[in-house]
């Protein structure tokens, strides 16, 4: 593995910037290869990176990985511990790339990803100097021009384009273009394109919520790619709330809190994400609390993104959640099965390939929860078929996701049976998690409960666990009360009878 972890790097070094690839790929550590379910596993040392080279990179490392091991490969990212060993270096760099698969860049196949590398304190220390003129006029450039970092632009302007996004941290390749809208998501990204036209005028803060891998991460980009499209001199900064909270604490370390300040005062546009991660740190809270009162007063935009909305964060401080609920709350549902299929296709298509719509309708009937897995789903069709040198089938898509299917189709999991019944209900999924009480959430919540117990093999702690933190009282009072009132109400013993059927598959 160690072999395949240093060629990979040294061809990944070929294909990138040095900027690129000592951002991205030099932090990366390859911890295990596993022969018999052909993954590599692979560290990163913290999300933002993870994030980064899990959209990113992925689909090169595991097309260089499937050269090297003769056979698909899945890469998984995980993140860094502290008992990790110091990366691996590659050797001197080495004249002969692996043959590549004719793309030669990480990705999709299009335009190279832009680097975003580390600033010594962690946010930009140096946010005035950041916007300067020339540096601005460069990006507007490159702006007005397809999208900054073209390999063939002049080299000082295109680096000096680079720097500002480098010091936005957006991810110039998640945009309102690429985004597939549905029903679980218009609303949402009604909303995003609404701030992204009027900034600090219309909803402020804007807060979107939703459970992992349904695109919140994406949408807020676009509204900063957006934004920056529109005005290149805009302050704008991408962070996710780990990486604030970091910065908090160096901030204190370094006594630097004035930097900090300056920085995170002066911005027009924070995009904040996964807000949860600040519950119980009372001085990034103080720290943000500060901005947002700042920002806001000078009609600065804020956009905020969690797993669930404002008054169900625990940990949180109660000024705070009053703010994020002064603005606008928009939930991101789990996409249904025409959306999951949209998105297939539009994914494909950015990676130049022809997906049939019944191979694409057969993914997204097998794969529900959120669009992260449809993406991973998606690049190991692809690779197995490219692999294989067979035409994308729903034969090939059955070999290729073999596990994924088996896995997907034999064990029903609380995430599926959670969504299944907020469908049937027409409640939000995040009302299964949520603390509100009213019947026509309660009654859902308590079937949801029942059919874990029922269907799935956790323990009634690990339910209640799954449902926001719920003692397993509450989950055995669920359980008696439903098969219960099963075995008196026809009716109410008809609608799971079709629940049953329905996560049976
Ligand atoms: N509607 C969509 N159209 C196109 N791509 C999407 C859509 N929704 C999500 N994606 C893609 O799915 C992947 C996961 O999305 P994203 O990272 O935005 O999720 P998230 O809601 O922020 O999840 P998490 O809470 O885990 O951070 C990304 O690659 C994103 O581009």
């Amino acid at each position: 593995m160690e072999d395949f972890w240093q060629t990979c790097a040294q061809t990944l070094e070929q294909e990138l910037t040095p900027q690129q690839y000592s951002a991205w790929i030099r932090p990366l550590v390859p911890l295990a290869f596993d022969e018999a379910e052909a993954v590599l596993r692979v560290a990163a040392p913290n999300r933002f990176k993870l994030d980064w080279v899990r959209s990113n990179f992925s689909g090169r490392i595991e097309s260089l990985a499937a050269q090297w091991f003769q056979r698909p490969v899945q890469v998984k990212f995980e993140l860094d511990t502290p008992r990790m060993v110091a990366p691996l270096r590659p050797p001197a760099p080495s004249p002969a790339p692996m043959a590549a698969n004719g793309n030669g860049h990480a990705g999709n196949g299009h335009a190279a990803p832009r680097p975003a590398p580390q600033a010594p304190l962690g946010f930009p220390g140096d946010p005035v100097a950041a916007v300067n003129s020339a540096a601005a006029r460069a990006a507007q450039r490159a702006s007005e021009a397809p999208r900054p970092v073209q390999r063939a632009a002049p080299k000082a302007e295109a680096s000096e384009a680079t720097g500002i996004y480098e010091r936005s941290r957006l991810n110039v390749e998640l945009t309102f273009e690429n985004f597939v809208t549905g029903k679980a998501n218009q609303l949402a990204r009604a909303a995003a394109l609404q701030v992204a036209e009027n900034p600090g005028t219309s909803y402020n803060p804007l807060f979107l919520y939703g459970g992992v891998g349904l695109g919140k991460t994406h949408l807020i980009h676009a509204i900063g790619n957006s934004m920056m499209a529109e005005n290149a001199a805009a302050r704008v900064r991408y962070i996710h709330a780990e990486q604030f909270v970091s910065d908090v604490v160096k901030s204190y370390q370094r006594k630097a809190f004035d930097d900090f300040k300056r920085y995170y005062h002066s911005l027009d546009l924070l995009l904040i994400d996964d807000i949860q991660f600040f519950s119980g740190k009372n001085r990034t809270q103080e720290e943000f609390f500060y901005a947002f009162e700042a920002l806001v007063a000078l009609r600065k935009q804020i956009i905020i993104t969690s797993d669930t909305y404002p008054k169900e964060l625990s940990g949180i401080d109660d000024r705070l959640i009053s703010r994020f609920d002064s603005g606008l709350t928009c939930a991101i549902e789990p996409p249904e099965l025409e959306m999951r299929v949209a998105i297939l296709l539009k994914k494909a298509e950015t990676e130049g390939v022809h997906l049939p719509e019944e191979v694409a309708f057969f993914i997204a009937k097998h794969l529900r929860s959120n669009v992260r897995e449809l993406e991973g789903a998606l690049r190991k069709v692809l690779a197995y078929a490219k692999f294989h040198g067979r035409a994308i089938t729903v034969d090939v898509c059955k070999d290729a996701l073999k596990d994924l299917l088996s896995v997907s189709n034999g064990q029903i999991t609380v995430e599926n049976i959670q969504k299944t019944v907020a469908d049937f209900y027409k409640i939000k999924v995040a009302d299964m998690y949520s603390k509100r009480r009213p019947a026509n959430i309660a009654l859902p919540r308590q079937i949801a409960m029942y059919l874990a117990k029922e269907l799935t093999q956790k323990s009634l702690p690990e339910i209640g666990e799954l449902f926001g933190g719920r003692d397993h009282t509450t989950v055995l009072h669920a359980v008696r009360k439903i098969s219960e009132s099963r075995a008196k109400q026809a009716e109410l013993n008809h609608s799971l009878h079709v629940l049953e059927q329905t996560l049976k598959g």
